[in-house]
């Protein structure tokens, strides 16, 4: 499991360290690691440019800066910030950096020389104490690149919100190189992209306990899914009550369906309508058709109004199983459920959703969040980059996938996430690891089942049992 930790438990680690340490100790040790990579990344001729802002991180860029110089690199120091971490500058000008200021205004021509010129460029405008966005008179900073610059972020692209939720102008990077902890910008789409390659320079500050962000990964699958035992039977694995599909949308019951039961789970019970259960049948004779004992539900994906049994979907509501609510089941909530309850919206729903309760927020992570907590439920909120965001109350991190391919982006492919997730949540996982694990089976799946090619939502389902055996 990759973790990032809140940028002020990062902060209260390096101090703990610090302690331990003489005065500059720690900024030396991300400078040599921080100029070890941007040596093993420039030319025998590099021509570097420094950016140094005026806080820690321009302090680490400008010591790095002269250990490049002292290795014979090419070194040139723009001093973009208002003021500059002293010390450092003293320690790249005695090793033959050439200091440009450009503090302000419109770039003096010797640093858009230096700049046409450098084949690595090295981001020390600032770090983990920065408000996002950038300075305005560096907002046109790449404009003056050479094309084929390489790009190394220090600590994190300067301009990036570094707890990751806000989106704001920032330095794209080739590379990111930080400091023992990752932060949440490093997993975070505000960040993410930005970011480049993430590399890690351990400077010795041990993790902190909590993280604020984690990331699965196959291990984390292998470590976690539920296999079953010798003593099994298909109850004590798990059954899957599902509710999904309308006259108008069947195909998205056989889709949520076909993934459930090849993902893996004791049985599955649909009820839909005639038409919908006619066709699910027809292609997944597994299932059983009707009500009877589950140990939690999946409903919505493929509605067209409540799933056509309102009394049936209250009772659920009231029940204490757990429950998955995709697409059309989205709206059924208004207030907490005393069961653990995932939310799967896709960036419009979660707007829709967070309008129709009335909240300030409607977006990313403070969307999930505010609908987390209104309603006491996990919000799974998918994209690109899908994130579950628990309620504030249970304290846990915010999860945060990669996985899938963009050839993901195609009808029925929620449909599919939904039963695999559904599927995991009836094998007996929280509906967090049910949501990540379901999350990196669709994109392991969606690889199978074409790899780096269009997928079919029903074959990305098809190929669920394929890609749990890759993970075991
Ligand atoms: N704290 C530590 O123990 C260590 C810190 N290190 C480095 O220090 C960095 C943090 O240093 P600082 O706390 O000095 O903070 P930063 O260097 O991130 O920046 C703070 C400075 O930038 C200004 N600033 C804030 N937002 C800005 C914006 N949007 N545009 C332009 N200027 C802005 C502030 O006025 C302040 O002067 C880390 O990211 C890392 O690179 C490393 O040296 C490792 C050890
Ligand atoms: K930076």
């Amino acid at each position: 499991m990759i973790r990032a930790f809140s940028i002020d438990d990062v902060r209260a680690a390096e101090e703990a360290v610090k302690r331990e340490l003489e005065p500059g100790e720690l900024m030396q040790r991300a400078a040599l690691g921080l100029a070890e990579v941007a040596r093993a990344r420039s030319d025998e001729d590099g021509r570097v440019v420094v950016l140094a802002g005026s806080g820690d991180n321009g302090g680490d860029a400008l010591y790095a800066a002269a250990h490049l110089a002292r290795l014979d690199l090419n070194v040139v120091a723009l001093l973009v910030g208002s003021r500059t971490h002293e010390e450092a500058l003293a320690a790249a000008t005695a090793e033959g950096v050439v200091p440009i200021e450009w503090r302000s205004g419109k770039v003096p021509a010797a640093a858009a020389e230096a700049l046409a010129e450098a084949n690595l460029v090295i981001d020390g405008i600032v770090g983990i104490g920065a408000s996002p966005g950038l300075p305005k008179h560096l907002e046109n900073l790449p404009d003056l690149f050479a094309n084929d610059a390489y790009v190394i972020a220090v600590d994190l692209p300067s301009g990036v919100d570094p707890s990751g939720v806000v989106a704001a102008d920032c330095l794209y990077a080739d590379e990111t190189v930080t400091f023992s902890l990752l932060k949440p910008c490093h997993l975070l789409p505000a960040g993410e992209a930005a970011c480049g390659q993430l590399t890690v320079v351990d400077i010795g500050v041990p993790e902190p306990d909590s993280p604020a962000v984690v990331r699965y990964e196959a291990s984390d699958a292998t470590r976690l899914w539920p296999t079953p035992g010798a003593f099994d039977d298909k109850y004590s694995r798990g059954v899957l009550g599902v509710m999904t599909g309308s006259e108008s949308y069947p195909g998205a019951a056989v889709l949520g369906v076909t993934a459930a039961v090849t993902t893996g789970v004791g049985m599955v019970r649909y009820i839909g309508p005639r038409r919908a259960t006619d066709l699910v049948l027809g292609s997944v004779p597994e299932i059983v058709s009707g009500p009877g004992r589950v140990q939690a539900w999946l409903l919505g994906s493929g509605w067209d109004g409540h799933g056509g049994a309102p009394e049936l979907v209250d009772e659920l509501l009231d029940d204490i199983l757990p429950i998955v609510l995709d697409a059309g089941a989205l709206d059924l909530l208004d207030e907490p459920r005393s069961a653990p309850t995932l939310l799967t919206p896709h960036a419009g729903e979660l707007k829709r959703l967070a309008q129709r309760l009335g909240l300030e927020h409607t977006q990313g992570v403070p969307g999930a969040r505010v609908v987390a907590d209104a309603l006491g439920a996990h919000v799974l909120l998918k994209g690109a980059t899908t994130l579950i965001v628990p309620p504030s109350s249970t304290r846990g991190p915010l999860v945060s996938q990669t996985d899938g391919p963009a050839w993901l982006a195609t009808a029925g492919s929620g449909d599919v996430l939904a039963g695999m997730i559904g599927a995991l949540v009836a094998s007996g996982l929280g509906v967090t690891e049910a949501g990540a694990l379901g999350v990196l089976l669709h994109g392991r799946a969606a690889h199978l089942a074409n790899p780096g090619g269009p997928v079919r939502a029903l074959d990305v389902a098809r190929c669920a049992g394929r890609a749990v055996a890759e993970f075991l």
